[in-house]
């Protein structure tokens, strides 16, 4: 991408197609991984519910939204695919948990729902 386009995309956020191309990468990368978190790396929030996950020995796709270049337009692409605005933005099986505060509202179920998704070995 050229330092203009990255630029003004900075200003703008992402074009239609961008988003668009998210879109079609979001809905692979939850409908081919068992777990799928989108992510900022300083978002308390998103710490919680990655601690939450390492604890009880999960494997899961990580995105840090902050830190890839088609973060922003994913980001666009979830509030599209899901409602929601804001990180983390999980899903387990192919299902749309939420975010932290929804996570931390299934704990005593999460080891089930892990091993449903075939995140836990
Ligand atoms: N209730 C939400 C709060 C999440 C939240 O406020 N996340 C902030 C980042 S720490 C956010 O996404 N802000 C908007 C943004 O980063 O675009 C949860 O439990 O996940």
């Amino acid at each position: 991408m050229s330092m203009f386009k990255r630029l003004s995309g900075f200003f703008t956020g992402p074009s239609p197609e961008e988003i668009s191309a998210a879109k079609t990468k979001a809905e692979a990368l939850i409908k081919e991984n068992g777990v799928v978190v989108f992510s900022k790396s300083y978002c308390p929030y998103c710490a919680s519910t990655k601690r939450s996950l390492n604890k009880l020995g999960a494997n899961y796709v990580l995105l840090e939204l902050n830190e890839i270049d088609d973060g922003r337009a994913l980001q666009s692409a979830l509030q599209e695919l899901t409602y929601q605005t804001t990180v983390p933005n999980i899903f387990i099986q192919q299902k749309h948990i939420g975010g932290n505060s929804e996570l931390q509202d299934i704990k005593d179920e999460l080891p089930q729902l892990l091993r449903g998704a075939g995140a836990l070995s």
